[in-house]
């Protein structure tokens, strides 16, 4: 899979366990972290006054050697913590340092302050007696960094355990784990820095990653680069919205049909007002989408009905995951793109963490699942998943669901795999818009498809 791996608390335990079966040891592994996160704090801050947390597990340890490396390079560095270390690597770096450890309760703010408190291993939400403190000492910092997560986010959630301090930089320790990419978590992280200490780790769960989208060659035509027809219902202009984007998204003919509704748009796009399944009785059609502006009366129904019938590579959005409300596995893996709400209409209340979902949901209706938000996951029924890096929140304005649509339509009507395809639309639907900038609208985005595309080359 492309992108770079996501490993849950435990994978990443596991992975570790894989290492130190080798010969390494906890204690190197330990080394490892702190000298990446005393060189990227070095690098971010330079010669500032810093005071360490440190909590009584491994990411506490990792605070002990950070507190060390930083002081050797001659800054002026205290300690913290929140007890004393309970396992034997954070207890050998403890003794490591050569200064006082300060109690936590009553300890003086530093202009730099690096949390080392918990990391994956924290098992429920924080203690008054810590985040109380860990919130104070934040606010009269200048600059915060976290070691591997903040302190107070569930790992593999993103959920809130603790205070939410937003932090200007977050060193993640040999792989990204889904606090990192899932919010409320994500949001808080500030830059995310990998510091890679030599623990592998492969894993069915990816960060998004750029596409590669070769440009037409010698053989390509029309139809080889995807033929999109997208459904037009009662609301023509969000139709119009995903033909555009699937058109300024690569793919080589685009027709609008059903309802024969709307009007304006490319002159490039073609209206038809044949029955929608004749035209998709073509072979030639690499993609039906249904949803966009649809409606939900019967006349949408029917053309829902047309489409899921058809046999064709499918892509459905908004109003027609509504009317599949109910609705068990589907046929020929089609695409379903939800918000939280249309998820929610489908597939009821699932419990876990949105990977959690997205996954139970494209197992369950045999479909890739783009559950779509400021942490836009897809999953595949073979327990594939990916979750985007986090995109502009101008995004949320109308019309952009309609863009993601249509794009992710183009890319599986040239011939992606429906989880690829999903993946490559969301991450050219994010590029587009930090193209784009503030205040952009859905418009803005297809106009700025084509330099998302030119990165893909
Ligand atoms: N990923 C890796 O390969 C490596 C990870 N290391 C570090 O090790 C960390 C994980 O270490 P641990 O598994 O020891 O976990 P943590 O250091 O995150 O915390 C575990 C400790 O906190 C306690 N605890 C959990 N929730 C609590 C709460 N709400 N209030 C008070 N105490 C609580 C537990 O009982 C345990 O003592 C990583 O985040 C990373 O910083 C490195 O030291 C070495 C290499
Ligand atoms: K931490």
């Amino acid at each position: 899979m492309n992108g770079r791996p996501i490993l849950t608390a435990a994978e990443t335990r596991a992975a570790e366990a894989a290492v130190f079966a080798t010969g390494v040891t906890v204690e190197q592994a330990m080394e490892a972290a702190g000298g990446v996160v005393a060189e990227a704090a070095w690098r971010h801050a330079g010669r500032v006054p810093t005071l360490v947390l440190c909590g009584p597990g491994n990411n506490g340890g990792d605070g002990y050697v950070i507190a060390r490396l930083l002081k050797a390079r001659g800054l002026k560095v205290r300690v913290a913590a929140s007890g004393e270390p309970k396992t034997d690597a954070a207890r050998a770096m403890r003794a490591r340092w050569d200064g006082p450890v300060e109690p936590l309760a009553d300890v003086a703010p530093a202009p730099l302050l690096i949390d080392a408190l918990f990391g994956t291993g924290l098992a429920r939400p924080l203690d008054p007696a810590i985040a109380a403190p860990l919130e104070r000492l934040a606010k009269a910092a200048r600059l915060r960094i976290a070691v591997d997560l903040p302190s107070g986010v569930g790992t593999d959630d993103g959920a809130l355990l603790g205070p939410g301090i937003a932090y200007e930089m977050t060193v993640a320790l040999a792989v990204l784990k889904p606090a990192h990419r899932l919010q409320p978590a994500a949001a808080l992280m500030g830059r995310l820095v990998l510091g890679d200490i030599d623990i592998p780790g492969a894993s069915k769960l990816v960060e998004i990653a750029r596409p590669h989208l070769p440009a037409p060659g010698p053989a390509d035509h029309k139809y080889t680069r995807g033929h999109v027809v997208v459904a037009e219902g009662a609301m023509p202009g969000a139709a119009l919205l995903s033909a555009m984007a699937a058109q300024r998204g690569g793919a080589g003919y685009v027709t609008l049909a059903g309802r024969a509704t709307g009007q304006g748009g490319p002159a490039a796009i073609v209206r038809r007002d044949a029955p929608l399944g004749e035209i998709l009785a073509d072979d030639r059609v690499g993609v039906a989408l249904v949803g966009p502006g649809l409606g939900r009366d019967a006349a949408a129904r029917a053309l829902l009905d047309v489409a899921l019938a058809a046999g064709r590579p499918l892509v459905l959005d908004a109003d027609a995951l509504v009317l599949l409300a109910g609705s068990g596995a589907l046929s020929g893996m089609p695409i379903l793109t939800p918000h939280e709400g249309e998820f929610t209409k489908l597939f009821g209340e699932l419990p876990g963490s949105r990977i959690d979902r997205a996954r139970a949901a494209a197992e369950r209706s045999r479909a890739v699942v783009v559950l779509k938000g400021p942490d836009t996951v897809v999953a595949a029924p073979d327990g594939r998943a990916a979750i985007a890096a986090p995109a502009p929140g101008w995004l949320a304005t109308a019309g952009t669901g309609d863009v993601l649509a249509g794009l992710i339509a183009a890319n599986r009507a040239r011939g992606l795999d429906p989880f690829d395809a999903a993946c490559a639309g969301v991450w050219l639907h994010g590029y587009a818009a930090r193209l784009a900038g503030a205040g952009l609208i859905a418009d803005d985005l297809i106009a700025h498809l084509p330099r998302a595309l030119e990165a893909c080359l």
